[in-house]
């Protein structure tokens, strides 16, 4: 699991650290790491030409100490001081006392520089880059170096991911002690590029409960619903699909196309698009009436290119048993109605659907994707997964950290590919999981389904991310049967 924190919690985690340790040691510890991650870039040290980005902070002091490293084996390294009078003085010294230089002329030293270090702002940092930054933020990206950020892309927001300016973009970011939530939910962690931890010893001053949490295939291999051996398919859970209309009839197939690789023992179909299921899938249960009629099930899925044909929703969301809604079934939601339900909903919009559910435009949700999946879960005491390049699940108790998806692509953008991550989602409930967890684990085998098929970068179907996900499955199942041979 990896693990996010804000940058409160990352400051107090930092100074409990610092009162144990000699003043400086901790930026030491950072500087080191960082020289290293740029040494590891740069290949060769010797004679290479770097340029550092220096703010008023101690970011700043972080990169003009990992500079003087630098500089000692050999690089040329040249300081842009956009902050001159408030430059960190003892990383200042240092790098001057290791030979290295501040540039006279920026645009001069970054159109030759081998690796730029960003060291503008870190967590110190808020509202976009300021106007004289941005040119050299923007030189810097045009050049050939490899940029390379300091704790954060300066000019992102830490704790939302949101870009509210100008933004350095980065190729790799260096991060002390924590990730912060921008390092893992876009647009923020677009401008990180690939990002490395550096371990500065904080790790025991922060809480067990981060803001955000990204699950790895450890932790997905650990959630994954396995048949034992009294198992028939009715104990393996049912579930339920109200998807599909007349007008399309695809949605049907592809929403039972995830259902059918997600773990549940039977999958049931209820709508009007029943023979287009069944001449693809045989294997599902295929009912023309009302939900009500079509049998138990243990999870249902409403919404899927239901287009108008919406009278499902309100009778499935006065079932008993867990209710994923989606697409077309989000239009009519009545968030008392949600709110009333005794079992648990999950509701899996895009950033327009929940743009329309709060009220809001739809660039808004896109530019503040926590706070906008953290408002729908508060406003309908639901869990909600929010769709799009990176795919956020909230729980309706504030208290669970977010997950992020690390797993997706943007070959997903392709028309259907909900629809199957919508199936996906209620098989693992009907097997199960609870909402949080189901929603975590279909958006991250449904990202890496998509990686496979769409493996060295092809155009995708959504069907074709169906027929990936058993890969998928084995793929993280094989991370479980590791750790089996490891702890014996
Ligand atoms: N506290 C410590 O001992 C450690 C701090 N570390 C480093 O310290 C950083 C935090 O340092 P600071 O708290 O000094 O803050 P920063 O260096 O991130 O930036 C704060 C400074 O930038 C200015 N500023 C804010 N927004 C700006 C903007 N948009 N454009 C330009 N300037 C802006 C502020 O006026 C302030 O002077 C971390 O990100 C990390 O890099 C690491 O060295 C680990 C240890
Ligand atoms: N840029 C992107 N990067 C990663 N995943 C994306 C991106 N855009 C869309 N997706 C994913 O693709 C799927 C699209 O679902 P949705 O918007 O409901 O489309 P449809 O209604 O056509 O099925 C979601 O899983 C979403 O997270
Ligand atoms: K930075």
């Amino acid at each position: 699991m990896r693990t996010a924190y804000r940058v409160e919690t990352v400051r107090t985690a930092e100074e409990e650290l610092m009162a144990q340790l000699p003043e400086g040691a901790l930026m030491q510890r950072a500087a080191a790491g960082l020289a290293a991650a740029c040494a590891g870039l740069l290949g060769r040290v010797y004679g290479a030409r770097v340029v550092l980005l220096i703010g008023s902070g101690a970011n700043g002091g972080d990169a003009l100490y990992a500079g003087a490293r630098l500089a000692r084996r050999g690089a040329g390294v040249s300081a842009v001081l956009l902050a001159p009078d408030r430059t960190h003085p003892g990383g200042l010294a240092a790098l001057t006392g290791a030979g290295g230089r501040i540039a006279d002329d920026p645009f001069e030293v970054l159109a030759s520089a081998d690796l730029v270090l960003d060291g503008i702002t870190g967590i110190g940092g808020s509202g976009g880059l300021r106007p004289d930054a941005v040119p050299v933020a923007r030189a810097a990206r045009g050049s050939n170096a490899v940029v390379v950020a300091v704790d954060l892309p300066s000019g992102v927001e830490a704790d939302s991911g949101e870009v509210r300016g100008e933004a350095l973009r980065a190729d790799a970011t260096i991060a002390f002690g924590a990730y912060k939530p921008g390092l893992l939910i876009d647009p923020a962690r677009e401008y990180a590029g690939t990002v490395r931890l550096v371990d500065i010893g904080l790790e025991p001053h922060l809480p067990s409960v981060p803001e955000i949490a990204a699950l790895q295939h450890e932790d997905v291999a650990l959630l994954l619903p396995e048949p034992v051996g009294e198992s028939d398919k009715y104990r393996r859970g049912v579930v339920g699909i109200a998807a599909g209309s007349a007008r399309y009839p695809g949605a049907a197939v592809l929403a039972v196309a995830g259902a059918l690789r997600g773990g549940a023992g039977a999958v049931r179909y209820v709508g009007h698009a029943g023979e287009a299921v069944i001449a693809r899938f045989p294997e599902a249960l295929v009912h023309a009436g009302p939900p009500a009629k079509a049998g138990r099930v243990q999870a249902w899925v409403v919404g899927p290119g239901l287009g108008d044909e919406t009278g499902a929703v309100a009778e499935i969301l006065a079932s008993d048993v867990p209710v994923l809604v989606d697409a077309d079934g989000l239009r009519p939601l009545d968030a008392s109605a949600v709110r009333r339900r005794s079992a648990p909903t999950l509701l899996t919009p895009h950033a327009g659907e929940a743009a329309a559910l709060l009220g809001v435009d739809r660039a808004e949700v896109e530019a503040a994707r926590l706070a906008s999946v953290r408002e729908l879960a508060s406003r309908y005491g639901a869990t909600v997964l929010l769709k799009g390049s990176t795919t956020l699940v909230a729980a309706p108790d504030g208290a669970l950290p977010v997950r992020a998806n690390p797993m997706g692509t943007p070959w997903l953008a392709t028309a259907g590919s909900g629809d199957v991550l919508a199936g996906l989602t209620g098989s693992l409930l009907a097997a199960g999981l609870g909402a949080y967890d189901a929603g975590s684990v279909a958006a991250y085998l449904h990202g890496l389904a998509a990686r496979h098929a769409s493996a060295k970068g092809v155009p995708i179907t959504s069907y074709e991310v169906g027929e990936a996900l058993p890969g998928a499955w084995r793929d993280v199942q094989d991370a479980r049967d590791v750790r089996d041979v490891r702890e014996g």
